[in-house]
């Protein structure tokens, strides 16, 4: 999420603030700086919470505290809801050897699976599967509070295909989801991790790339939203470079008509304005229609942002 222009944005928008959260270590109880520019030490990336294999986190801790109503759907949906996770070296992360059946914890395992990461408060997935009765919504989130705000809406919205994981992704795809598993994977709004220096937190990488190609079934879509137009263009990048996936609107809504021409042209996201700024390369989706208008995309649009959407279509 990207509603602030700090980095990250507000713990209250739904994103990590290292200065602002606890550690992403509850297990433990070792301290988190929200400082993950040390790789660990050789040999001890398996011990440390803050890394899953020698990858930093894209995520830190945030206050689990729930309000009544979260906290009350929780209580009386999570048996039904959460699917448990064999736990390994961090209360979020996933025993490497874990077999874990999702479809078999829907009510139809034979339905096509959307597995939404990083769903913050659940508003896409809960729209999504009201939209959507003939497919299986899985939701993966680390904030404990924003899934339980995703089980308050199952319970109001009478949603019977929806379940919740609460688990670091990449573990998950490496280790829940079976090849070939997954019909859509969706990540919007993505911890942007602004500054340069926390690029290396950032969810979206060529390793994860490959991590989505595993689950997704041939012809299947990965699909991503952000409104920082610096992890647009990598994101780009990572999908464009990929012999994995193609990019289904390559070439598209470029120069003038490019989301990224227009916002690099105006002072906005902490950059200079670039008055000759072309984006000739183009590529953007437009926007998905399947997408609800969250409380995250709102403030950033109300910020001046632009949202960039794009479809990468598994080959
Ligand atoms: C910026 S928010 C966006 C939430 C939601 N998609 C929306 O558009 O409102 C990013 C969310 O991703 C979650 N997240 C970040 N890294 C994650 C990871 N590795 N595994 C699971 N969730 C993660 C964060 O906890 C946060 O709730």
């Amino acid at each position: 999420m990207t509603s602030s222009q700090a980095d990250p944005a507000p713990a209250d928008s739904g994103q990590a603030d290292p200065a602002s959260v606890d550690s992403g270590t509850p297990d433990t109880g070792a301290p988190d700086s929200g400082d993950h520019r040390r790789a660990p030490r050789q040999g001890r990336a398996v011990e440390d919470p803050t890394f899953y294999r020698a990858e930093p986190v894209s995520f830190v801790r945030r206050g689990e505290r729930m309000t009544s109503g979260q906290q009350r759907a929780w209580d009386t949906m999570h048996q039904q809801l959460l699917i448990e996770v064999p736990r390994h070296h961090a209360s979020t992360s996933v025993l490497p050897d874990a077999q874990i059946d999702v479809p078999a914890a829907f009510d139809h395992p034979e339905h096509p699976l959307t597995v939404e990461i990083g769903s913050g408060l659940g508003e896409a997935t809960a729209h999504a599967a009201q939209q959507h009765p003939e497919r299986n919504f899985l939701a993966v989130e680390v904030y404990t509070p924003g899934l339980a705000k995703l089980m308050e809406e199952v319970e109001r919205r009478g949603l019977t295909n929806v379940r919740v994981m609460q688990a670091n992704a990449p573990e998950v795809l490496d280790v829940v989801l079976q090849p070939g598993q997954v019909d859509e994977l969706w990540i919007f709004f993505s911890d942007p991790w602004h500054k340069k220096r926390h690029h290396k937190r950032r969810l979206i990488t060529d390793a994860f790339a490959a991590r989505a190609a595993r689950v997704l079934r041939p012809g299947g879509a990965w699909r991503l939203a952000t409104d920082w137009s610096n992890y647009a263009e990598q994101m780009r990048e990572i999908i464009e470079a990929s012999e994995e996936f193609n990019n289904e609107h390559l070439g598209e809504r470029a120069g003038e008509d490019s989301p990224l021409t227009d916002i690099r042209r105006q002072e906005i996201e902490k950059r200079e304005a670039e008055p000759d700024f072309v984006d000739e390369r183009g590529g953007w989706a437009p926007r998905f229609e399947g997408r609800t208008l969250t409380s995250f995309e709102d403030k950033a649009l109300k910020a001046g942002r632009n949202i960039f959407d794009l479809t990468a279509r598994r080959l």
